[in-house]
């Protein structure tokens, strides 16, 4: 707790799969409200305070040609949120591999991970539940994970 409290400002990464809602839930945090967005190409960065913490929210695109980018985003990040559209069943396992693939790397494997079961207004959206069986959450990792829709 004391990693995620003790600071007065944390890095908080937002990466998932293009269309998984994360420029969505960046102005959502931010503004309370939902702003149309294109896919995004290059990052929004912006600083969502609550108390005394500022959290500085790194929203970086999610296109197949963009994910190579990720990881110049990864130094001095305190948090990762891994956003999926739960109701894209069929692009989980895609899904999966990304996020293996961060959490694999030296600089990231001490972050603390959430995964963020996005549209979970979907009448076929997976449950937070089945996502977190499906990626293993917990078991693979053994960094602080959690699994979360809004
Ligand atoms: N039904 C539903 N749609 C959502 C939700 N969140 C986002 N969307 C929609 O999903 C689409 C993609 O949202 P974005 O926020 O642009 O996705 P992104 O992850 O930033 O995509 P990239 O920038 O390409 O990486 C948009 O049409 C959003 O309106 C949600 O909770 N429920
Ligand atoms: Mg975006």
């Amino acid at each position: 707790m004391g990693k995620l409290f003790g600071s007065k400002e944390m890095k908080i990464l937002m990466l998932g799969l293009d269309k998984a809602g994360k420029t969505t839930i960046l102005y959502k945090l931010k503004l309370n409200k939902i702003k149309t967005s294109t896919p995004t190409v290059g990052f929004n960065v912006e600083t969502v305070t609550y108390k005394n913490v500022k959290f500085n929210m790194w929203d970086v695109g999610g296109q197949q040609r963009l994910r190579p980018l990720w990881r110049h985003y990864f130094p001095a990040t305190t948090a990762l949120i891994f956003v999926i559209d739960s109701s894209a069943r069929n692009r989980l396992e895609e899904a999966k591999e990304e996020l293996y693939s961060i959490i694999g790397e030296k600089e990231m494997e001490n972050v603390v991970l959430l995964v963020w079961a996005n549209k979970q207004d979907l009448k076929d959206a997976m449950k937070p539940q089945e996502v977190s069986d499906f990626f293993g959450i917990g078991k693979k990792s053994k960094q602080p994970t959690m699994v979360c829709d809004w």
